[in-house]
């Protein structure tokens, strides 16, 4: 009797990790319109201050801020106005005691002034003079030079996927075009005999291919690139060819399908015929999918995902997403909700379970809800938020549990 040595998804992360230890990602540079969701190559230090000079973030007078002191609408103060600093221009304007000058937000602070009254809390009596109702602290209404981020400062870092925020922050910096790591190249192909695409006529007892088109679009929002893809019967040499060849043009093969131990289950002899050194993981605790296959053909890295659906795309969560992420040192954290399990989910065979979720949110409480399905069928996929892990050595969950649920 035959049986899968499995190891727990810990394992078999740290081994596949251990596995491409000299993996060296090549770097291209690219404008920030193209950064959106790119993974950062190098570490950003700042070459300036921003703001790189003191501004107001009111529209106001700027003021030695002591000299307001004790300004309130009964006792207002009386200031000289000494002029106008004008948006986007430098100023040589000065402000002393008793003295202020009108600055637009945004606008540059005037020599000697530390603070800005906002406007509505003075009154203008003439060209030259105003009262001040309300006095102002040191620094109030200003952004310092530097406060947001000082020069030669470390800002984003390696292995950063870039969003919105970061990539505003590069152009504030200056940057116009950055470093990241080019897109991992990745090919996939769906084995069986009874797969069909949806341009083929389908007869009994064919059903058509879903893995391709749900392993292609995680890559894709992972950030790779989907180099080809293919439909490939259940017979060694065809798998081998598609395999070899996809490897030309590829860093990694995704093969779903005959991963398991029946008759026509061929992809762990493709891998293992193909090159040194092989297959070094079939079958690992988790359910679904215990019979994934991890090898490494030469330097390139193949996977042998489970053909249901489910099973396929839960392996690609959570362990080729993590090698995908490994490899490029990502360092962001993933999202999840904290939440409450609404029933008992009993899990004592030591696999790790992962189960897809649904939150609904009531009484402020974001309740957890499970569904239930075979890993055959896929819309139990598109009905869930996220899944919860029950750890391999969790006799399951109890109602009323507190688990994070981690988001698709
Ligand atoms: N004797 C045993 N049988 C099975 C075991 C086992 O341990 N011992 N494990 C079961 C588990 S768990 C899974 S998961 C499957 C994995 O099987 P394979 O990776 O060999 O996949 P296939 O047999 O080729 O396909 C399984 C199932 O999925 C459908 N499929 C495959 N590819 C696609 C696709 N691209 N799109 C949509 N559906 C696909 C296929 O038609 C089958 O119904 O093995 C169990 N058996
Ligand atoms: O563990 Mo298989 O991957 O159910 O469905």
């Amino acid at each position: 009797m035959e049986l899968l040595k499995t190891l727990s998804m810990k394992e078999a992360k740290v081994l596949t990790k251990e596995n491409f230890n000299n993996w060296r990602m090549d770097i291209e540079y690219i404008s920030l319109y193209e950064a959106s969701g790119r993974i950062l190559a190098e570490d950003i230090l700042s070459p300036i201050n921003v703001p790189d000079f003191n501004r107001s973030t009111v529209d106001g007078y700027a003021v030695k801020s002591k000299s307001t002191i004790g300004c309130s609408e009964g006792l207002p103060g009386f200031f000289n106005v000494v002029g106008e600093v004008e948006m986007g221009k430098s100023t040589s304007l000065r402000v002393e005691d008793g003295e202020c000058c009108y600055v637009p937000t945004g606008g540059m602070l005037p020599e000697g002034s530390d603070g800005v009254v906002m406007v509505e809390y003075t009154e203008a009596l003439d060209d030259a003079t105003i009262c001040i109702y309300k006095g102002v602290a040191p620094h109030e209404n200003c952004l310092l030079k530097g406060e947001d981020i000082k020069e030669g400062e470390m800002v984003l870092k390696k292995g950063l996927i870039l969003r919105g925020q970061d990539i505003g922050v590069l152009g504030g910096m200056g940057f116009n075009e950055i470093p990241v790591f080019k897109k991992l190249r990745v090919g996939i192909i769906s084995t069986g005999d009874e797969i069909v695409g949806p341009q083929d006529k389908m007869k009994r007892g064919q059903i058509r291919d879903m893995n391709t088109y749900s392993l292609a679009a995680a890559l894709i929002k992972d950030g790779c690139q989907v180099t080809a893809t293919a439909v490939v019967k259940d017979q060694l040499q065809l798998l081998k060819t598609k395999i070899s060849e996809f490897l030309q043009i590829s860093d990694m093969v995704l093969v779903s399908g005959g991963s398991s131990m029946g008759t026509r289950d061929v992809t762990k002899d493709a891998i293992n015929q193909l090159g040194e050194p092989g297959v070094f993981i079939h079958g690992i605790a988790v359910k679904p999918g215990k019979p994934t296959i991890v090898g490494k053909v030469h330097d390139k890295a193949v996977f042998g995902l489970p053909g249901q659906p489910v099973s396929a795309l839960v392996v690609y969560n959570v362990l080729v997403r993590s090698f995908i992420e490994a490899i490029q040192g990502v360092t962001s954290a993933k999202p999840y909700i904290l939440g409450e399990m609404t029933v008992n989910i009993p899990s004592a065979d030591g696999r790790e379970h992962y189960v897809m979720v649904n939150i609904k949110e009531e009484e402020n409480k974001k309740l957890v809800y499970p569904l239930h399905g075979k890993s055959g069928m896929l819309t139990m996929m598109t009905n869930s938020l996220g899944y919860v892990i029950i750890e391999q050595n969790q006799e399951g969950v109890h109602k009323g549990q507190p688990v994070k649920v981690y988001l698709f």
